[in-house]
Formats: C-alpha cells, sequence, structure tokens
C-alpha cells in the first residue's frame, strides 16, 4: 500500500490545555483563574458554560494516558494550570498542585510517552488579573518564577517546555476584542499586553539557560495563518502584508529577529518604547518553534475594517468553526517560516477540526476528521522533504473539550466524550491516527 513515511523519532502525539479538560477547579488548592472569572460571567460563553468539571481529567488522567497508549503515542502535550502551582499567582507554592502534574508526568513517562508541558495556555491566576495582569510588567517576573519552580521541580523528566501558547490570541482576543478573559476591549492595553507576554516569554527562557534542565528544550507555541490577498489588485496584496504584520509577524519577528514589524502609526505607537535590552531579552533563541495551524486568512482593501483590512468570509469546505480546510496552508507556512526564521527545529503543536460529530450504537464516524488529518500530514510531510526540521505533530485535541466561548458545543477530539458520564469513546478518526503513529507513516 503506498504511505508516507516519517523521519525515525518523529512525534505523533495529541495535545490540550488545563482549563478546557482538568474541571476540579477547587481541588487540592487551586486558586482561580481570569478564565474561571470569565466563564462564570453571565453572556461570555456558549449558554453559560464553564471548564468547572470539563472532562475531569484531573481525576480521570490514568485512563486519557492509557487511551494515549493504546492510541501508540509517543509524546502528549499538556498545560500547567498557573492557579495550582500558585493560587495566587506567587507566594507559597501549592505541594498538592505540583504533585497533580508529577503524577501525570509519571503515568506518562510510564507509557513511554514523552511530555511536551506549556508553562501558559490562557489560565492566568485572578490574584494577578487584580494587579493588573499582563498590563503590570511584575506578572512577567511571576511568570518566571512559576517557571522557574517547575523546572525545578519536573525539568529532568520533562524534555520539551512551551513557555507561551498563542500569545496574539491572549492578547488580542482577551484584551482588544474581548471575547476572551479577561475580557478587555482596549487595543492600546492590547498592545502593551504584546509586549509584556513577549517579555515574560524571554525571562522564562533566560531562566531555563540559567538552571534549567540540560536536556531539555524551551520554544514557544504561535497561531500562524497565511494571509492571501483576495484579488491581485495592489490595495488587496497591501491589506495582506498589513494582516501578516499583525498577525504572523508581530511575534515572529521579536523572537527572532529582536525587532518589531513595521506597523501603522496608530498600532505603532501603542506598543511600549522598548529597551535595546528588552529586545534582546524576547529575542533570547529558543530551541524550537511550535506552529498551531488550523487555516489560512483571506483579506481585501475594506475602508470599513480595522486598519482598513477586511476578512474575506471563508467559503468552500468548512469546520464547525466556520474555518476554511486549507491543507496547503500548513506546507506553504512551514516553507515560509522555515526560510525567513530558520528555527532549529519545528513541532506543529495543534492542528485539527471540529465536525459535527454523532454516537450512534456507541460509534462515531467522522470521515471528514481523517481526510482533514491526511491532508494536512501530507503537507506537513512534503515539507520535511523541502527541508524544514518538523520534529513531530500534536493533533488538537486528544478529546472534546471546553473550546472557549464556544463551551463544549465543538468537538475536535479524536476521543468523543458522553455529555454527563464524560465516557471517551474512540471516533474513528482515532483508530485511523493510531495505525499513522504506529506505523510512523501515513496511508494514502
Ligand atoms: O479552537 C481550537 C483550539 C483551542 O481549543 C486551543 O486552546 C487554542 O490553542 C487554539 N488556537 C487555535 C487557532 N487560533 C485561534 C484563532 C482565533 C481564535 C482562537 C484561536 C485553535 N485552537
Amino acid at each position: 500500500m503506498a504511505e508516507l513515511r516519517f523521519p525515525d523519532g518523529f512525534l505523533w502525539g495529541t495535545a490540550t490545555a488545563s482549563y478546557q479538560v482538568e474541571g476540579a477547579v477547587r481541588e487540592d488548592g487551586r486558586g482561580e483563574s481570569i478564565w474561571d472569572r470569565f466563564s462564570h460571567t453571565p453572556g461570555k460563553t456558549f449558554e453559560g458554560q464553564t471548564g468547572d468539571v470539563a472532562c475531569d481529567h484531573y481525576h480521570r488522567y490514568p485512563e486519557d494516558v492509557e487511551h494515549m497508549a493504546r492510541m501508540g503515542m509517543n509524546a502528549y502535550r499538556f498545560s500547567v494550570a498557573w492557579p495550582r502551582i500558585f493560587p495566587e499567582g506567587k507566594g507559597p507554592v501549592n505541594q498538592k498542585g505540583l504533585d497533580f502534574y508529577r503524577r501525570l508526568v509519571d503515568a506518562l513517562q510510564g507509557r513511554h510517552i514523552q511530555p511536551c508541558l506549556t508553562l501558559y495556555h490562557w489560565d492566568l491566576p485572578q490574584a494577578l488579573q487584580e494587579k493588573g495582569g499582563w498590563d503590570n510588567r511584575d506578572t512577567g517576573r511571576y511568570f518566571a518564577e512559576y517557571a522557574h519552580t517547575l523546572y525545578q521541580a519536573l525539568g529532568d523528566r520533562v524534555p520539551l517546555w512551551i513557555t507561551l501558547n498563542e500569545p496574539w490570541v491572549a492578547a488580542i482576543l482577551g484584551h482588544a476584542f474581548g471575547q476572551h478573559a479577561p475580557g478587555f476591549g482596549d487595543f492600546p492595553l492590547a498592545m502593551r499586553v504584546v509586549h509584556h507576554l513577549l517579555l515574560a516569554h524571554g525571562w522564562a527562557v533566560e531562566a531555563f539557560r540559567h538552571d534549567g534542565p540540560r536536556r531539555a528544550q524551551i520554544g514557544i507555541t504561535l497561531n500562524l495563518s497565511p494571509v492571501e490577498p483576495a484579488t491581485g489588485k495592489e490595495a488587496d496584496g497591501q491589506a495582506a502584508d498589513l494582516a501578516d504584520r499583525f498577525t504572523n509577524r508581530l511575534f515572529l519577528d521579536p523572537i527572532f529577529r529582536g525587532a518589531y514589524p513595521e506597523l501603522p502609526d496608530l498600532m505603532r505607537s501603542a506598543l511600549p518604547q522598548a529597551t535595546p535590552e528588552e529586545m534582546e531579552r524576547i529575542s533570547t533563541p529558543v530551541d524550537f518553534l511550535g506552529v498551531n495551524y488550523y487555516t489560512r486568512q483571506v483579506v481585501e482593501a475594506d475602508p470599513q475594517g480595522l486598519y482598513g483590512v477586511g476578512m474575506v468570509p471563508a467559503r468552500g469546505d468548512l469546520t464547525e468553526m466556520g474555518w476554511e480546510v486549507y491543507p496547503q496552508g500548513l506546507y506553504d507556512l512551514l516553507i515560509r517560516v522555515h526560510r525567513e526564521y530558520h528555527p532549529q527545529a519545528v513541532y506543529v503543536t495543534e492542528n485539527g477540526a471540529a465536525f459535527a460529530d454523532e454516537i450512534q450504537d456507541g460509534e462515531v464516524d467522522d470521515p471528514r476528521r481523517i481526510a482533514y488529518v491526511r491532508e494536512h500530514l501530507s503537507r506537513a510531510h512534503a515539507a520535511i522533504g523541502a527541508g524544514v526540521p518538523l520534529k513531530g505533530y500534536f493533533y488538537w485535541s486528544l478529546m472534546d473539550n471546553f473550546e472557549w466561548a464556544f463551551g463544549y458545543s465543538k468537538r475536535f477530539g479524536l476521543l468523543y466524550v458522553v455529555p454527563g458520564s464524560l465516557e471517551r469513546v474512540w471516533k474513528r478518526s482515532a483508530r485511523w491516527y493510531a495505525q499513522v503513529a504506529q506505523a510512523n507513516a501515513v496511508p494514502l
């Protein structure tokens, strides 16, 4: 049978995030996070749904690790809930919180699954938000102390560390558009948060280099999308270039080039004046880049749009999120990042799709998800062939979970989570992905 073989040692994993799967939000000393506060605020999430229970992963993680092992996974990307380690964001360590992640890492190692630990996947301790959150530079200092605590506790057993998940989403959706926690609609605030998140990343990498685990590697995960103009018109090309600067390059350039991209005056003036020392810190070299790829953006010149940029509504093969299924975008993106930013290594830290999954007689047949993953993996394989140092792929997500403002209404998982019982049921895509991981090859 024709197949696409991946390099020996390629990582096959799935990804989750603490607030989306753990539940147990008041257990073992966990403090409140900004997502606890946001999801409990009326009108913010689908039907007022929250992560209070989520997938109850906090208690069911042994079963979940067993599912991963049966799938033949050799890696698992998860995030640590900062408020479990420091309920107030700083101060005394909550040992019971640390113990949960020690148990999780032990369970993964026991099944030869490499942990990939994300330090921040948006669940900032509410106590720090009350001191200004990411608008306060001190938060970045506390983040580095939190990171250092985890390096000491888990460093010799976690080979891959990610400082931040999608700082663009945390900054812009959380502080400019108000769709994510903490829910502000203040563009200048959002641009200060961009800079403070990057400083936090730099302080955490410096701490890692200074006395972190020797054999481990550290990077950052960015949400990246190829941006294409709607037409060949000059104005649309300029709109696409601006959208690319504001989404992709806003983080790629500081981290890999030590400078922000050229931006329109209004946008640029909202960024704090960065000193050379700060840009040096932000661009402390990383060992890898994590890429979260889901779809492309098509834009056009639109005088009514933000900064004259209009998003062209996606058409054609759409997921339940309304995102265009566009596998070629993964290839284009990986090639561009490789050629223009030269990361030492790249991982696809998220790629996946929500479809209208239905369970019938205990079965979930999801052919569109199988096609989605097969097509994206074929482009990832082509990128490797073109020289991109792609070392692994993490499907989003292991299981259906709390999809932020959409609550539980969007199912991305390979495992179907039954409402109420929270029973995990393998979708057909889980069995298909298991074959890929076990063969280290994609069947065509
Ligand atoms: O939406 C699916 C996942 C989400 O569950 C993850 O927590 C998050 O890391 C994630 N990022 C994207 C892509 N970026 C994005 C763009 C606009 C809004 C929200 C996320 C998708 N996803």
